[in-house]
């Protein structure tokens, strides 16, 4: 897991902090889960897989026959959760235990520490999660509802007009919608800016997502060398990268309330919280809630899109490779609810097929296959394992949900699994796909607008085409490559396909 910018830093680094390795990998007698034997100090450092690491991880399970697996990277402790019976253990009933989050140096020296989902669990991050709930709720979220029916008919209208291009397409709509939720503004899809600087902002957190790809994550005394120092090429690189993450978080923000100063709030979730700042007339609050509401924000914005724009594309995907998957959707929504209108988030209930297909979307490809990251804040035991204070674990969210005892034929796209005979749904299944929203107190607070999301598009975008693959110029069809590209949240490998218009009254909004 360590990139090749910080190579040059091996051999210095090696020297400094060989004796503290040495004393933090010295042998523990008590047992720590199987995993692979590494080498001394260096650990597994070369064993650790650098993509697709839930594969991996899932074989170690196979090969030490665990459903646990461990292993080390220079004195860090890591271990993966391969089965929904220990992150229910682990991560749900020893929550107190295992809500804390890795620290990574590299998240500091980029302003990228202002990202809550991976900060430390303690007050500062509760009162990020108290002040999201408010406003992310599964009572409340109906309150965007409309906002994401304009967002989904935009995004009609643009695969109406230029279906090649669907992909930016859908990162245009989701980024819209929560854009406009938080910060009350439309942007426009020719290049805005605003969409500009979050998806620079990402591309630098996806060089440093997972723990110990950066040395200086490992030894965070390394952040103190000076950025001219040979092999000091982190430091150079955060330091270019600090300006564009601060824009990401400050400058929308900063907008806003300039807007909420002059008497002019927008109406949106920002100027809500902005309220909460200026509670007792104009006296401003504190500076910790300010924070608060930036980090908030800020987080929502990039969280928001890059994970529902995945999912979409990996609905499309599904599409593609499952013509019979859709075309019983598509006789749900025409029997249902006709076709002279395009369904609401009213209609989900009287269209559990297409609510069983998103469940199956999120559950064939987690986009987050490993989740995120979490720390144990205590030593403890597992099922006769020590688990040493500090260790970071992974839950394996795509090992669980292609477990084939809970799922038969786990790699087969099928909705009818969430189904029962007379076609409706089972809903004491809908939790066993909770794991690719991540698991205990860290689980994802914004999964009930997300579900929103993914639904009202997969609904509109069925009733409103048919989703095919397309022919080269041969005359051959174009089968999609089915290969997803690894990263904090991983997406679909660029692929074609063809939306054929089979509703007139999309076209006509
Ligand atoms: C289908 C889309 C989404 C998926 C698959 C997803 C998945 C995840 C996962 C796996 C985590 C990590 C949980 C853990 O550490 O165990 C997470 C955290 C988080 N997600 Fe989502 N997410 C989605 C959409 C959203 C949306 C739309 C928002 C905002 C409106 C959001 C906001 C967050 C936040 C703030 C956290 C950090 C929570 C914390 O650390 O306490 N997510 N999400």
């Amino acid at each position: 897991m360590t990139s090749e910018t910080s190579l040059p830093l091996i051999p210095l680094a090696v020297g400094v902090v060989c004796l503290l390795v040495a004393v933090l990998n010295r042998p523990d007698r008590r047992r720590l889960p199987p995993g692979p034997k590494g080498l001394p100090i260096l650990g597994n450092i070369f064993d650790a897989p650098k993509e697709h690491e839930w594969r991996t991880f899932q074989e170690w399970g196979r090969i030490y026959d665990s459903d646990v697996v461990h292993f080390q990277i220079l004195g860090t402790h890591y271990m993966i959760l391969n089965s929904a019976k220990a992150t229910t253990e682990l991560f749900e009933k020893r929550s107190n235990l295992y809500s804390d989050k890795p620290e990574a140096a590299m998240l500091h020296l980029t302003g990228w520490d202002r990202n809550w989902g991976l900060m430390k669990y303690g007050d500062f991050w509760r009162a990020h999660r108290k002040i999201f709930h408010q406003h992310f709720r599964s009572n409340v979220v109906s309150a965007y509802h409309q906002r994401t029916e304009n967002a989904v008919h935009q995004l009609l209208r643009l695969l109406y007009a230029e279906p090649e291009c669907f992909i930016e397409h859908i990162h245009f709509m989701t980024a819209y919608n929560i854009i406009g939720i938080v910060y009350g503004v439309d942007i426009n899809s020719e290049g805005d800016p605003t969409l500009a600087i979050v998806e620079e902002a990402l591309d630098i957190l996806r060089n440093f997502g997972n723990p110990g790809v950066y040395l200086v994550d490992s030894f965070p005394l390394l952040r103190f060398i000076p950025s001219w120092f040979p092999g000091a090429k982190f430091k150079r690189d955060a330091e270019a990268w600090k300006p564009v993450v601060d824009k990401m978080y400050m400058q929308p923000y900063s907008d806003l309330k300039t807007a909420y100063e002059k008497g002019v709030p927008r109406p949106c979730l920002g100027t809500k919280m902005l309220a909460e700042l200026y509670k007792d007339g104009a006296n401003f609050q504190s500076e910790i809630l300010e924070q608060v509401i930036i980090n908030t924000t800020g987080t929502v914005n990039a969280a928001a899109s890059d994970t529902s724009r995945s999912v979409l594309l990996v609905f499309i995907l599904a599409m593609l490779l499952y013509p019979e998957v859709q075309l019983a959707a598509q006789t749900e929504l025409d029997q249902v609810i006709g076709t002279d209108r395009l369904p609401v988030i009213e209609d989900e209930e009287s269209l559990p097929y297409i609510t069983a297909l998103v469940r199956e979307t999120l559950r064939w490809r987690p986009v987050l296959p490993i989740g995120n990251a979490h720390k144990s804040s205590a030593d403890d035991e597992y099922e006769g394992y020590h688990i040493p204070a500090g260790t970071v674990i992974f839950g394996n969210a795509r090992a669980i949900l292609h477990d084939d005892k809970q799922f038969p034929n786990p790699d087969a796209f099928d909705p009818n699994r969430f189904l029962d005979s007379n076609g409706r749904l089972l809903e004491h299944l809908a939790n066993t796909i909770s794991s690719a929203f991540g698991f205990g107190r860290r689980m994802c607070p914004g999964r009930y607008f997300a579900l929103d999301v993914i639904w009202l598009t997969a609904a509109n975008v069925l009733a409103a085409f048919t989703i095919e693959k397309p022919f080269d110029e041969m005359g051959n069809v174009v089968e999609p490559s089915g290969e997803f590209i690894s990263g904090l949240v991983s997406h679909p490998a660029p692929f074609k396909a063809v939306f054929k218009p089979r509703s007139t009254i999309a076209f006509a909004l």
